[in-house]
């Protein structure tokens, strides 16, 4: 049976979704598939607009529900004051029950980060606040000790480029290899 994969983002300027389609091309390549997940937004529209946010990518808003049907997640997350948004937070609050139920034991995470600088952000705590739950968590680092990573200097003009993205299909691929290996 092949695991089923979701790539779960928040993303407000598109990097961190321009990341996901390559994890999620690496996937494919593995002869896998994943659907790319966006958590959901918790600033107004008119908060939005005065942080010159472009309209959200096209992407099915992830729910509690949504992490129970899939085996496997790759969680893409921008950087915040060297952490982690205050989205991911609010997901993790409404589905940390969840995971503190041990519904999810036996899944698999991964995750790739975008900041402004390399290195810029602490997401690692992401992983770590959930692996105390997720039991044979994986965390996959590929380059960027937090997995695939991109930046996009201060004003948000510089774009991932095909050696990020090249990395990010690496980490797709390599991270679904991995995955699959526990399923057959
Ligand atoms: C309010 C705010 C705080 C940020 N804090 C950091 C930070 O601490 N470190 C960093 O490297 N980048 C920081 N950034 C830059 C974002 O991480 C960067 O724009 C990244 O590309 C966001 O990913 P996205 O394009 O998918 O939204 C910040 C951006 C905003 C809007």
């Amino acid at each position: 049976m092949a695991p089923k994969v979701a790539i779960v983002i928040y993303s407000m300027y598109g990097h961190t979704a321009t990341l996901a389609e390559a994890e999620k091309a690496g996937i494919e390549k593995a002869g896998g598939s994943a659907t790319i997940y966006q958590i959901p937004e918790t600033l107004s529209e008119d908060v939005l607009t005065k942080m010159h946010a472009p309209p959200k990518p096209d992407y099915p808003i992830a729910s509690a529900s949504t992490l129970t049907e899939y085996d496997a997640f790759l969680f893409g997350v921008p950087t915040r004051y060297g952490n982690f948004p205050g989205q991911w937070k609010a997901f993790w609050d409404t589905t940390g029950s969840i995971w503190a139920k041990g519904g999810l034991a036996g899944k698999y995470v991964g995750q790739f980060v975008a900041g402004s600088s390399p290195g810029g952000g602490q997401e690692v705590t992401v992983l770590n606040s959930l692996s105390t739950y997720v039991h044979h968590g994986l965390i996959f680092s590929m380059g960027h000790h937090l997995g695939a990573g991109t930046f996009s200097c201060p004003d948000g003009s510089r774009q991932p480029t095909n050696l990020e993205k090249e990395t990010a299909t690496i980490q797709g691929e390599t991270f679904y290899n991995i995955v699959a290996k526990a399923f057959n």
